[in-house]
């Protein structure tokens, strides 16, 4: 998160004197403008930390959730106004997010249901926006958040490529990451997606581990799905399989109780199937040792 009071000041009481209100009280209310900022500020510093309490109860529940292990957990991170939620709210197609073009709209961490190619189900987690400088009151508080960044399956970080310091950005949310010591399966996997690339003419992007989008007008999205779903299933060690089984035989019976099945495909004029099963590599062993091909 970037935050810095002192410089969030000055800018404050440059652009109140610029406004033409530079004499040193703002009319009648006996307040200086350095001390309108001040005030603006400390309500700001209060609405941050009421949100970060009401997180408390919510983390919780989504640890639970998680040792479950019902659904996979995807992080959204990346510097504040990167677009986190407008692409959440693009690959969920929840219509009641809201994102907006200014720093700290998410307060919360939350969680948003999406489904993947395989129609496997995962949680978007919505983060609160890096900043690259915190005022040491809130490091605490922050990184408390991001605990559950810790806890999740795949990690996206998503980058604003047309700001003028992404590259800054970069840097800054990487070593905050770093501090947060993620187990370096997690961190190595990550995923980066540039944003707001109808922002660049003719952007191209660096290489196949980046994946470039559009949240706002939806481009990239289902290349972006398609290989989340490789990384949480490479994550949580499972793969998407198509059989070809008989409907109502045993094969499939056990398929329900010991794996996901995701669909299945009556074939027509006979008692078989196409079954697209998510299976863990130990369990579809036991599979095969139960029912031989
Ligand atoms: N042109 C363009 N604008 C975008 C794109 N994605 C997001 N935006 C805009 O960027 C602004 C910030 O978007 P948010 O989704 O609120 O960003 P965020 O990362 O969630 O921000 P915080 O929660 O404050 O950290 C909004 O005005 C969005 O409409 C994009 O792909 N292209
Ligand atoms: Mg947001």
């Amino acid at each position: 998160m970037y935050f810095h009071p002192r410089s969030t000041l000055s800018s404050c009481s440059a652009r109140l004197d610029k406004q033409g209100r530079g004499s040193r009280y703002i009319m009648g209310s006996g307040e200086s403008s350095t001390e309108l900022c001040q005030r603006t500020l400390k309500e700001k510093e209060v609405k941050i930390r009421r949100a970060l309490e009401r997180l408390r109860d919510k983390r919780s529940v989504l640890r639970k959730q998680r040792l479950r292990r019902e659904f996979p957990i995807v992080s959204v991170i990346g510097y504040t106004n990167c677009g986190k939620t407008t692409l959440i709210k693009a690959l969920t197609g929840e219509a009641t997010m809201q994102p907006c073009d200014q720093l700290f709209t998410t307060l919360d961490v939350t969680a948003h249901a999406g489904l993947l190619p395989s129609c496997m189900p995962i949680l978007y987690m919505d983060t609160i926006g890096f900043l690259s400088q915190l005022p040491h009151s809130l490091i605490q508080s922050f990184s408390t958040t991001l605990e559950d960044v810790v806890h999740s399956d795949v990690i996206l970080h998503v980058r604003d490529m047309s700001h003028p310091n992404t590259e800054q950005q970069k840097a800054s949310v990487l070593s905050t990451l770093r501090g947060l010591q993620l187990r370096p399966a997690l961190f190595n996997s990550m995923l980066e997606v540039h944003n707001k690339v109808d922002l660049v003419p003719g952007y191209r992007p660096p290489g196949h581990h980046v994946l470039a989008v559009s949240a706002l007008l939806g481009h990239g999205l289902d290349k972006l799905k398609a290989t989340l779903e490789e990384s949480v299933l490479q994550a949580t060690d499972r793969r998407v399989l198509t059989l070809c089984l008989r409907l109502g035989g045993p094969q499939l019976c056990w398929l329900y109780k010991e794996a996901k099945v995701q669909q299945v495909q009556e074939l027509p004029k006979t008692d078989m199937a196409h079954v697209t099963v998510i299976i863990s590599q130990a369990t579809y062993g036991r599979f095969r040792k139960l029912f031989p091909e």
